[in-house]
């Protein structure tokens, strides 16, 4: 069987969205003791991330250091957070599967994803990235250009453009590696936005995909039977937050879509996991599972998690 799992950003670092080193290594370690437990069953697995709060971090060194050091576009900032956050999954997986006596090799691959150069996304900034803070530290950021979103009890966050992913550029590496029995990280962060110029060649463009979004394109292109998003809720849920909240279990796909359009899913959090799901599955997947890193086996199965299967 082959699985590509997704893993959201309480997989990555802490709550707190400042991704230091050390959390997001012991977050790391946490994720990859719950994949390498997958691995002794012998399936193959490709594995992607997200990046919102690594890439911000960057984003605001460029600000900082402005003066002293060239600032890099934000596609370049987008290729160094797969880079960090692929290096460290693959040492944790590593060590994980070394306590369990199980060795598998392990790759990253620096992967692009094209988008369209006129999406609607580029217009209107969307993706949170980056740390919160409070209004009254917004309000110079947004007077120097920068798009900031109030996102609640956490306070505000710098949102970007983030276009849809019509295509993973590299996924091919990814599918030779795999075949090959390695476990790969790959399209991390959605994948390095690039637009394709009139000659044909690649221009990396500002912008960061959602991650969950470009996972559906990833698994369908290297032929996953099993998408897996994995978040911080065991599954989605009906009238989140409300006395009556009801656990989403297994679940069809045109049923699915129906429940989206009724609201249930809020955007920019479980709202693209429920689309990518879908189109996974539409595409031909044979489920996609929406769960928490604990119940990752069980939830590949079908066991667990909200598992959206075909009509
Ligand atoms: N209908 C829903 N069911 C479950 N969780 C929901 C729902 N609507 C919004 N959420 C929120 O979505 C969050 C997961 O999305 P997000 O924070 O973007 O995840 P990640 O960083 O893991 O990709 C949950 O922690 C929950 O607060
Ligand atoms: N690129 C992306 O979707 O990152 P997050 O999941 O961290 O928001």
């Amino acid at each position: 069987m082959r699985v590509l799992l997704a893993l959201g950003g309480n997989a990555m670092t802490n709550a707190d969205g400042r991704a230091r080193v050390e959390d997001q290594q012991a977050a790391a370690a946490v994720a990859m003791a719950a994949v390498a437990g997958l691995l002794h069953d012998d399936v193959d697995v490709v594995l992607t991330h997200g990046n919102g709060p690594q890439v911000g971090n960057l984003l605001v060194k460029n600000e900082l250091a402005a003066a002293v050091v060239p600032p890099v576009p934000l596609d370049w900032c987008g290729a160094q957070t797969q880079a960090t956050i692929g290096f460290t999954l693959m040492n944790a997986l590593e060590a994980a599967l070394a306590t369990r006596g199980l060795e598998r090799r392990t790759a990253t691959v620096v992967t692009r994803t094209l988008v369209a150069s006129d999406d609607d996304g580029f217009a209107h900034p969307t993706k949170p990235v980056g740390r919160f803070l409070p209004a009254d530290e917004v309000e110079v950021l947004v007077e120097h250009g920068e798009t900031w979103e109030d996102r609640g009890e956490k306070g505000w966050r710098r949102v970007v453009a983030s276009p849809e992913p019509l295509e993973v550029v590299d996924a091919a590496a990814v599918q030779v590696l795999v075949d090959a029995g390695y476990v790969v990280v790959a399209a991390g962060g959605g994948g390095i936005p690039v637009v394709r110029e009139s000659d044909g060649t690649l221009r990396g463009v500002p912008a960061v995909i959602d991650k969950d979004l470009t996972a559906a394109v990833l698994a369908h292109t290297v032929g996953a039977d099993v998408l897996v998003v994995v978040t911080d809720v065991a599954h989605a849920v009906l009238r989140y937050g409300a006395p009556d909240a009801e656990p989403l279990g297994t679940v069809a796909v045109s049923r699915l879509r129906e429940l989206a359009a009724e609201g249930h899913f809020a955007s920019g959090s479980m709202g693209p996991k429920v689309e990518a799901a879908c189109r996974f599955v539409e595409r031909g997947g044979t489920r996609a599972v929406i769960t928490d890193l604990e119940h990752i086996p069980d939830g590949v199965r079908g066991d667990a998690g909200t598992v959206v299967v075909p009509d």
